[in-house]
């Protein structure tokens, strides 16, 4: 296998992942924090003490808090901060990434200046890179405890899509392609939703017919959604949409869920996230992409109710009557009308 020398941006819990499959594959394998204490942990002890504790990290994973040491060199970069910190990175590191690096990010969320996807952020902040997306249902602390599981490479650019595969696939990582870059990354973007959704359901009792309906009917939204912005809807059939769907809505792992389930026993948005103490993409994906769906009128009764709840401060059955009284009452709503591949 060729080897590579990977700089992974963010030693949060999904950094740290990626950080130790590359690791474990044989790379030379850079992890970046934004604190020296971090590092040394990484580095001295093996363990990520804040984001995945308990868990060791393979000898190879080197962590620093100096963008140069991480990046130079580096054939393949991976961005794994929060979408809130996506643009500031990019600044701050863009010095060292070369023309024609190849450049993966792994977030699920949107820029709200422009309605982006963080490929879209990548392709404006450094348009001399070669740019990919990875998606799927990839819970960070089942990734490092090993447990099997798939995910999608999406560019446009056939030899990165192949160059990834090679570099992540492992026993058990498997590694599937796809062209369509836009499509798997608001896949991905949007599951968080339902996330919160779920977890929301869940802190007030629903039956399991009710998830079941509920995650269903996601994807219907999801899907009408990606008509209203030309992708193709079709996408959400793979892994980083019905996949991650099901991972994200179904695991307390989840931290979009545990953000849902919180406000669901009662608890302010604020001191949800703040008992969190890590990344909840939902919660700002929620209030844009209400505003979009009203601005495009594509029917979206979770997500709007979801809105209504969280910043409108409106009742948590609000969620299940609109998705019971909606104005649509077809069941498969997958239609295609020729956009993007
Ligand atoms: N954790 C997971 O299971 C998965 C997460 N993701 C995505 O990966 C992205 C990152 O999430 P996690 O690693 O889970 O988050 P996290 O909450 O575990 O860690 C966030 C990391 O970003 C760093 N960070 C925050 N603000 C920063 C700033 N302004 N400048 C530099 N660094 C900053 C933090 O220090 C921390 O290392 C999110 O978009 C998430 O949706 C994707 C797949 C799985
Ligand atoms: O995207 C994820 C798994 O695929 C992680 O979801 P959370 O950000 O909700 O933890």
């Amino acid at each position: 296998m060729t080897q590579h020398t990977a700089a992974i941006l963010g030693g949060g819990s999904f950094g740290t992942a990626m950080a130790s499959i590359l690791a474990e594959n044989g790379h030379g394998t850079r992890l970046w924090v934004r604190d020296p204490e971090t590092a040394a942990a990484i580095n001295e002890d093996r363990e990520n003490p804040r984001y995945l504790p308990g868990q060791a990290l393979p000898a190879g994973v080197v962590a620093s808090e100096s963008l140069e040491e991480v990046l130079k060199g580096a054939d393949l970069v991976f961005v794994a901060v929060p979408s809130s910190a996506f643009v500031e990175v990019l600044g701050q590191a863009r010095h060292w990434v070369p023309d024609g690096t190849i450049v993966v990010s792994c977030t699920k969320g949107i820029l709200e200046d422009g309605f982006l996807l963080m490929s879209q952020v990548l392709q404006r902040e450094w348009p001399h890179t070669r740019v990919g997306v990875l998606s799927g249902p990839n819970l960070a602390r089942e990734i490092v405890e090993r447990k099997f599981t798939g995910t999608v490479i999406a560019s446009g650019d056939e030899a990165l899509r192949a160059t990834i595969q090679k570099a992540l696939s492992c026993d058990y990582f498997r590694v599937y392609d796809n062209p369509d870059l836009y499509g798997v990354e608001l896949g991905g973007a949007l599951k968080n939703i339902y996330a919160v959704a779920s977890g929301m359901a869940a802190a007030i009792g629903v039956g399991e017919n009710s998830r079941s309906f509920m995650l269903t009917r996601a994807l219907a939204e999801m899907s009408r959604f990606a008509v209203g912005l030309g992708a193709n809807p079709l996408t959400f059939l793979g892994l980083a949409g019905v996949g991650d769907l099901i991972a994200t809505c179904s695991s307390s792992l989840s931290r979009n869920y545990r953000v849902g389930y919180e406000l669901g026993q009662g608890k302010s948005l604020e001191q949800a996230v703040a008992d969190l103490g890590q990344t909840a993409e939902g919660i700002n994906t929620i209030k844009l992409v209400a505003e979009r769906a009203r601005e495009l009128q594509v029917y979206m009764p979770l997500a709007t109710a979801l809105y209504d709840i969280i910043y409108d401060h409106q009742p948590l059955e609000t969620m299940v009557v609109r998705l019971m009284s909606g104005e649509h009452k077809h069941d498969v709503e997958f239609s295609f009308h020729g956009a993007s591949s």
